[in-house]
């Protein structure tokens, strides 16, 4: 039976990568690029026919940091689909990262250097700001609209005799440390990315508690250091180009240097052919390439603690209701405007 694909963040990177990849090696799929920017979801959309002709690959405008826009998006795809195999949530941004250089150079010469090149723990930070629904944007997009998708797609994702999965990208770079429970969105600090995986990771495992039961499981992977437009806005891509053979040294002391975005979606495309029962919800899955190009998946526990995950998940949903009141009210200001315009005229 044809299986249901929705993919997030899909006209580039990573998320690209994994759809080629799905259409390569598994017949019978529907696929769906939920993306923001629909001129690159066309040539995405073109490409992947260009090399899989006859595949079934659909357009759904979705801008994940923005809450009408995924109510919208979800709305749609109720119209569109009866049921939902896979949900990946990919969409991501790192905006205005900074390298902390002398950080760098100590690390070098530290016992940590692998954990340094794998994690990059203690070299990045980033500029946040509010967005229109006034949250902040890397907690917007990287976690909180993706919730908020999961939540209005449960009719799809939590049928009776039927299984879903949600696959989150997450990172390495998520760190416990990065995150506050009392500053889920990270107002106050300057690594809201890393926050924002690490809270992905604890959503992730609150789901499955939650979930299960249900036919829904939720999995998180790490696709490793890949050359995309994220991470051409931390270094420029000449810059990547030039250092290219010290990559490849690199990866021969740390197969976490998967480089291109192909091998970066190994453990997307792993999950895919994995049954949901054979998986454990406390693993971060990791793409790893090793010296000789060999690409595998492997899991690694993640450091997550029960209660958080759970104050976590009870967090979201309390913003939701928030936000959703907000909304309404905002309808209903614009309905009454638009009568008093009508009535003046
Ligand atoms: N590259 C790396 O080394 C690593 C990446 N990751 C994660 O991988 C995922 C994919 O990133 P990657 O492929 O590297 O980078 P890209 O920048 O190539 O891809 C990011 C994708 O997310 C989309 N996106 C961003 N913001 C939104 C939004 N508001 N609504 C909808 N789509 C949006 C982008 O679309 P648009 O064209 O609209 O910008 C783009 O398709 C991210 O979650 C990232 O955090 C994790 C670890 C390492
Ligand atoms: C000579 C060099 C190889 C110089 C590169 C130094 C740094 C810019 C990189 C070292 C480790 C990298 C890294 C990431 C970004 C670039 C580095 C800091 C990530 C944070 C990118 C996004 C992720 O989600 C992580 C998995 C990456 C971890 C490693």
């Amino acid at each position: 039976m044809e299986r249901v694909v929705i993919v997030t963040g899909a006209n580039s990177g990573i998320g690209l990568a994994l759809c080629e990849r799905l259409l390569t090696e598994n017949s019978q799929i529907r696929l769906c690029l939920a993306c923001r920017n629909m001129q690159r979801a066309e040539a995405a959309r073109s490409a992947l026919l260009t090399s899989h002709t006859g595949a079934c690959v659909d357009l759904l405008h979705l801008d994940v940091g923005s809450v009408r826009s995924v109510l919208t998006a979800a709305k749609e795809v109720k119209t569109r689909y009866r049921k939902i195999d896979f949900l990946y949530l990919n969409a991501g941004i790192m905006p205005n990262p900074q390298v902390d250089i002398r950080a760098f150079i100590k690390g070098l010469f530290s016992r940590n250097v692998i954990n340094m090149f794998a994690t990059a723990e203690g070299l990045l930070t980033q500029q946040d700001h509010l967005n229109s629904d006034g949250l902040q944007e890397v907690f917007a997009t990287n976690l909180f609209g993706h919730f908020l998708m999961i939540r209005e797609l449960e009719p799809l994702l939590c049928q009776a005799g039927h299984t879903s999965r949600v696959v989150w990208t997450s990172s390495s770079n998520a760190r416990r440390s990065a995150f506050d429970i009392e500053d889920m969105q990270h107002r106050n600090g300057t690594e809201p990315y890393s926050s924002s995986k690490y809270a992905s990771d604890m959503l992730s495992l609150a789901l499955n508690r939650q979930k299960n039961s249900q036919g829904l499981f939720s999995s998180v992977i790490c696709p490793g250091l890949v050359m995309t437009n994220l991470t051409y806005g931390i270094l420029p891509s000449f810059f990547w180009t030039l250092i290219m053979p010290i990559m490849w040294l690199i990866r021969i002391f740390t197969n976490t240097f998967t480089l291109t975005p192909y091998n970066g979606a190994e453990a997307l495309h792993w999950l895919f052919l994995q049954a949901p029962e054979s998986l454990d919800p406390r693993a971060k899955y990791h793409s790893l390439t090793s010296g000789l190009g060999t690409n595998y998946t492997e899991p690694q526990r993640m450091d997550i603690d029960e209660e958080m995950s759970e104050a976590l998940y009870k967090k979201l949903l309390k913003l939701e209701t928030v936000v959703r009141r907000k909304l309404s009210e905002e309808n209903a200001d614009n309905k009454a405007y638009q009568q008093y315009l009508n009535e003046t005229e």
